[in-house]
């Protein structure tokens, strides 16, 4: 066993997005990874669609009468292909479905798979698997013994690879049954805003205590920013869950972010860092933000919005 693999699910006709970023975290490995699409929908038109530097294949797996919710049944197909295929290493996205369907996947084969991961690297030949941990106290790095191994990785962790054309394709049917009936399914909403920004503005606790909420929002309007925030921002009921940064919110690597009252605690910097330039805004001179931002400007938010708001 020796191929790298990344797995996705097709749903309504389409692949998710990560797919950029999993072809990129592949390519890092140091080999191209064959990529594998499953779903009832999985077929070869999707192809050039899954077509990114550091894919060398694709393989659509048509998995018939199969709906997503049916992981019983997709993880049966998943652990199939994985034998079959001789597979060593599966990339995946830590999203619910993903989780669900491969870690079934990795009881039937034996699999061991870490979860949540931020950053992968290989080290004496063997992929270090890095991941927050104790409530993103402490970064550790987990290493599977043997293989198979699957590892889901967190969206927006990495830089999308570019699109290439002309891969193989082959197409494959895998009849698996499911024993789950899917009731009506809620789509939860996306923080795919964030994670496709150039620019995003994040407002902390600073914004909120000092009634500055606003005129963060106000400043992410007018230079066409993404709004997201740190969790206090979330819990509080100013922005969407989605919209939260951190370990337990959403990673972004945006080519600017510029960070209004945010003190700069692990678990908000974990979603933030790999990215471009950051700009931070505190007027506390010893904030841990400060550490961690490319520019520092300590300074009251509240004047400094006023001159920015103002300016054409
Ligand atoms: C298991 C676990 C998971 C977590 N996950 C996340 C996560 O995903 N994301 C996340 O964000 N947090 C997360 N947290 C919480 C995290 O530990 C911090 O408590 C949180 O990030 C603090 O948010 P904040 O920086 O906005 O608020 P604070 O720490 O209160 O900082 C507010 C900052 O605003 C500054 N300020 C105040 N007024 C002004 C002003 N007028 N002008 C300029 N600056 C001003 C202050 O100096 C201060 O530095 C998690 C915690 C745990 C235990």
């Amino acid at each position: 066993m020796s191929k790298t693999a990344i797995f996705i699910w097709i749903q309504k006709g389409r692949a998710a997005d990560s797919v950029a970023e999993l072809a990129a975290a592949a390519k890092a490995l140091g080999e191209p990874a064959a990529l594998y699409a499953f779903g009832a929908d999985a077929t070869e038109a999707l192809a050039a669609d899954l077509a990114y530097d550091g894919i060398d294949a694709v393989h659509i797996v048509n998995t018939p009468g199969l709906t997503p919710c049916q992981t019983d049944g997709l993880a049966d197909a998943a652990a199939q292909v994985m034998t079959d295929d001789g597979l060593a290493t599966v990339l995946l996205e830590a999203e619910a479905v993903g989780r669900d369907i491969m870690s079934r996947a990795a009881v039937k084969v034996g699999a061991g798979m870490t979860s949540d991961c931020t950053a992968l690297k290989v080290q004496d030949g063997s992929i270090r698997q890095i991941k927050p941990s104790f409530g993103a106290q402490v970064m550790v790095a987990c290493e599977v013994k043997g293989t198979p191994q699957i590892v889901t990785i967190k969206k927006g962790s990495t830089a999308p690879a570019d699109k290439i054309d002309g891969l193989p394709v082959d197409v494959r049917t895998i009849e698996a049954a499911s024993k789950i009936t899917c009731g009506d399914v809620t789509a939860l909403p996306s923080s795919d805003h964030l994670t496709g920004a150039d620019v995003v503005v994040v407002a902390g606790k600073g914004a909120i205590e000092s009634g500055q909420f606003e005129a963060v929002k106000a400043y992410a309007d007018k230079i066409g920013a993404a709004l997201a925030g740190s969790r206090p921002v979330a819990d509080q009921g100013f922005i969407p869950f989605d919209d939260q940064i951190g370990e337990s919110g959403t990673v972004i690597q945006p080519k600017l972010c510029i960070i209004f009252g945010v003190s700069g605690a692990i678990q908000f910097t974990e979603g933030i860092k790999g990215g471009g330039k950051i700009i931070a805004i505190n007027n506390d001179p010893n904030a841990p933000i400060r550490g961690f931002a490319d520019v520092f400007i300590c300074a009251d938010m509240g004047e400094l919005l006023i001159a920015m708001n103002a300016q054409d």
